[in-house]
C-alpha cells in the first residue's frame, strides 16, 4: 500500500485519465487509495477531478471521517469506506459517471448482465469470454450511509462479490488491488456497456 505522496499522484492521474473519457463531467466522479498505514486518500468534495492537485486529495478514516479539522472528503466517502471495509484486498476505488453507464442503469433491473465478451476477463476468476457476469444496479440515494447498507445487504456473506456495482442514473462504482487495476477494471465494464448501450440502438 501506498504512502499519502504516492496515492495522491495516482489519484491526480486517474482523475485526468478519467476526465479524458469524459467520465467525470463537470465534478462528478471521486477516486480514493487505502494508505499504508489503513487510512484512505480521497478526493475533496466538489471539485472537477480532471484538474485535481495534490491538495484536492485529502485523508479520512475507515469510518469515513476526515483526519484534518475543516477538510470536506467526498460525499460518497462512505461508499468507499464500505468497499475498504468489506475488501481487505481492496487498494483503490474509482467512481464515474459515463453516458453508457446512466442510460442503462435507468434502463436495467437490479442488474445488468454482460456475457461473452473477451473483456470479461478483466474480472477476478474469469479465464474466457465464455461466461457472464449480473452487474449490480441500485437505487440511486442522496442518504449515503441508507446506499450503503443496501449494497452491503445485496453483497451478503459471499466469498466472492464481483469488484463493481451501478448507481441507477447516477455513476458506477469499481475497485481493484490498486489503482492500475482499477483503472483497467473500470475501462473494461466500461468499454463493455458502451457495446451494450450500441446494440440497443441497432436493435
Ligand atoms: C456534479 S454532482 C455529482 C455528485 O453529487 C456526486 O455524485 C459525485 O460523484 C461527486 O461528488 P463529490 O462530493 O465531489 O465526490
Ligand atoms: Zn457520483
Amino acid at each position: 500500500m501506498p504512502e499519502l505522496a504516492e496515492a495522491r499522484e495516482a489519484i491526480v492521474a486517474a482523475g485526468q485519465r478519467l476526465d479524458r473519457f469524459g467520465w467525470v463531467p463537470a465534478t462528478a466522479g471521486n477516486i480514493s487509495v487505502r494508505l499504508r498505514d489503513g487510512t484512505v486518500a480521497i478526493t475533496r468534495s466538489g471539485g472537477h477531478k480532471g484538474f485535481l492537485d495534490a491538495d484536492g486529495v485529502i485523508r479520512v478514516g475507515l469510518d469515513g471521517r476526515s483526519l484534518r479539522e475543516g477538510d470536506r472528503p467526498s460525499a460518497e466517502t462512505g461508499l468507499h469506506c464500505g468497499i475498504y471495509r468489506r475488501f481487505p484486498e481492496a487498494g483503490a476505488v474509482l467512481h464515474g459517471h459515463s453516458v453508457p453507464v446512466t442510460v442503462l442503469s435507468r434502463l436495467a433491473g437490479e442488474s445488468i448482465r454482460l456475457e461473452g465478451y473477451e473483456l470479461l476477463k478483466a474480472f477476478p476468476g474469469l479465464a474466457t469470454h465464455a461466461a457472464a457476469v449480473e452487474l449490480p444496479v441500485f437505487d440511486n440515494d442522496q442518504d449515503i450511509g441508507r446506499l450503503q447498507d443496501a449494497v452491503e445487504t445485496r453483497w451478503g456473506g459471499a466469498a466472492s462479490v464481483l469488484p463493481g456495482y451501478l448507481l441507477r442514473g447516477h455513476g458506477i462504482y469499481v475497485w481493484g488491488a490498486d489503482m492500475p487495476q482499477a483503472l483497467m477494471r473500470l475501462e473494461a465494464v466500461e468499454f463493455m456497456l458502451r457495446c451494450e448501450l450500441e446494440a440497443r440502438r441497432l436493435s
